[in-house]
């Protein structure tokens, strides 16, 4: 079937002699085989995968469901070739007989955002740089950045027209191929963002600038790992209506990878679910009727802590707080009262604002330093103006996890998962004092201090380390954990210390910014458990940014609260 896509016919329209070949073609084949890690040994090693028997038809549309983020990832790995599939599938045709004899590496493209593994190496990097004025090393924009070919060579910016001449872009695009881009700019929402400063994205357009780019490279197989993750809802379905028509008309065909309690979208027909070793793989209807789908499919909601305070000690305390950028206004009027022992859920489209006021709370963004105190607005947090509370100790009486935060943590070789933890206490980036559990911000800590310290990281690393989530030929006791070293954990086994690093201290705010991205089911249920049964005070008051309902651990029978931004207002609902 051919599509129409901002007037144009896109993708391949297989003739008529030519399509009963195509519709009976085979885009994967792997029959029957155990898959490796290479190096691994076939008879004494365990695979990754066992008795894996998979074939997609052309025509057919899957998705991938993995209980783990790591399951998945392995599994797109090994259609990348990265991992060794035996026996191979047979030849000619081989893995991916649809391309025979094309190389798959140049025309099966993957992008991932459960398993994105960016490492910032050793040192700290300023994260916070963003919210700044942008400096002109950061001015590079979007599309000079990814899609520089659209630069029209008349029009290239003054300061590229002295790069050297190699450098320069000087390929006109098409016609053809400049309103193909067009199109998908558009479908994407991503228009009024292709001229500003990359470093000005928000997560949600920078996950979507990503999808187009692959796209855009015309692959013909793209697999596409949790690209729902970060997207607002209404994102959600202009993508998978994209994706949907791309995928019909084969340009590129695309295979979705899904975490277990994402909704499977209406036009997927078949479904290959990731458990462990195991694979299963079948029609849809059958594959999710499956009781391992099934049970784990349900989020359990049941109330267990009462947590709404209207008396509590206000926390945060935003009176018309606004944030812009030259003439851009991001946030306007902000008025946002937290009191100890609140839940809050934070919603709001890509680019709402969402980041950007929690970075003036954490006192992260340079405009909350400046925010005028006045009768008319002002920025309160733990009871004073902000501009009163030095920074570090600012940091630490918050305890945050946020995919700037996870990308920006150091990862140096010798810091251990305790060592890691025990930044939390004060908030900084290396590990320091007696037993690395930090030395305390505004005054020196006593033993009886250290001690409770001590004590608190050997319980957050009890509670939500291995012991909780790993199945138990896998799993460690805490002390091993504690051991380990940071940067060789998986993103998932990091997300989890950071979480615990961000809980260790009991801080009297905690901001959990998509949390749950790259963790296993098994690491969100042992986590949000935490957070329920006791792992958050009544004196601690927490802010869970999320698109999605079911990733707030608390219900509205637990008294949780609501505000969006829209329009940078802020709509307490
Ligand atoms: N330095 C800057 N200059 C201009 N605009 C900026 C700058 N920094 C951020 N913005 C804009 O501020 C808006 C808010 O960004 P923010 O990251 O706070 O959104 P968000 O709600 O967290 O989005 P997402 O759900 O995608 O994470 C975005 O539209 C972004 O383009």
């Amino acid at each position: 079937m051919a599509i129409l896509l901002g007037g144009r016919v896109f993708g391949l329209r297989p003739a008529h002699s030519f399509q009963r070949y195509l519709s009976s073609a085979t885009v994967i084949n792997i029959p029957k085989a155990d898959v490796y890690r290479f190096g691994d040994a076939n008879a004494a090693s365990t695979p990754v995968f066992r008795d894996l028997d998979w074939t997609v038809k052309e025509g057919e549309s899957w998705a991938v469901v993995g209980f783990g983020s790591h399951e998945k990832h392995d599994f797109f790995h090994m259609l990348l070739g990265n991992l060794r599939i035996s026996p191979h599938p047979p030849s000619p045709g081989g893995l991916f007989p649809f391309l025979f004899p094309r190389d798959p590496h140049v025309h099966v493209a993957v992008v991932s955002f459960g398993n994105r593994r960016r490492s910032s190496g050793g040192a700290f990097y300023d994260y916070t740089a963003r919210y700044g004025a942008v400096q002109e090393e950061d001015r590079i924009t979007l599309r000079q950045h990814m899609f520089p070919e659209t630069l029209n060579f008349d029009v290239v910016p003054p300061e590229l027209r002295d790069a050297p001449r190699e450098s320069q872009v000087q390929v006109k695009l098409s016609a053809e191929r400049q309103q193909l881009f067009d199109d998908l700019v558009e479908r994407m929402g991503l228009k009024k963002f292709l001229d500003l400063p990359l470093i000005a994205l928000s997560n949600g357009q920078t996950r979507r600038a990503r999808i187009l780019k692959a796209i855009w490279t015309q692959p013909e197989l793209l697999l596409l790992d949790e690209p729902l993750t970060g997207l607002d809802v209404q994102n959600r379905p202009n993508l998978l209506n994209l994706l949907h028509s791309l995928h019909q008309s084969r340009s590129p065909r695309v295979i979705l990878g899904l975490r277990i309690h994402d909704p499977v979208p209406d036009w997927i027909t078949h479904v290959a679910l990731l458990r462990g070793r195991k694979v299963v793989t079948g029609p849809k209807h059958i594959i999710l009727t499956e009781k391992a789908y099934r049970s784990n499919h349900v989020t359990a909601t049941t109330a267990t802590q009462i947590v709404a305070n209207e008396t509590g000690a206000v926390v945060v305390d935003l009176k018309n707080v606004r944030v812009q950028y030259d003439h851009r206004v991001v946030l306007r009027d902000i008025n946002w009262k937290i009191r100890q022992g609140e839940r809050w859920h934070l919603q709001g489209e890509n680019g709402s604002g969402k980041t950007t006021l929690l970075s003036i709370i954490t006192g992260d963004h340079p405009q909350s330093y400046t925010q005028l105190a006045s009768r008319s607005s002002h920025l309160h947090l733990f009871g004073r103006p902000r501009s009163r509370i030095p920074t570090p100790h600012l940091q630490s009486l918050i305890g945050v996890l946020s995919p700037e935060m996870f990308d920006a943590f150091p990862r140096k070789s010798r810091m251990s998962v305790w060592d890691v933890v025990g930044t939390g206490f004060d908030g900084t980036f290396v590990p320091r004092g007696k037993h690395n559990v930090g030395t305390g911000v505004m005054q020196e800590l006593t033993e009886a201090d250290v001690k409770w310290r001590v004590t608190r990281c050997e319980e957050v690393i009890a509670a939500l380390g291995p012991g909780a989530w790993a199945d138990e030929n896998t799993g460690e006791d805490a002390a091993k954990f504690n051991d380990r070293a940071f940067v060789e954990l998986s993103v998932g086994e990091q997300r989890m210390v950071l979480l615990m690093r961000a809980l260790v201290g009991r801080p009297q705010l905690v901001l959990l910014d998509e949390v749950w991205s790259g963790m296993d089911e098994g690491m969100i249920s042992a986590a949000k458990k935490y957070l329920r049964e006791g792992g958050i005070t009544k004196d601690q008051a927490v802010v869970i940014i999320t698109h999605w309902q079911d990733e707030v651990p608390w219900g509205v029978q637990d008294g949780v609260k609501k505000i969006r931004l829209v329009k940078g207002q802020g709509i307490i609902l």
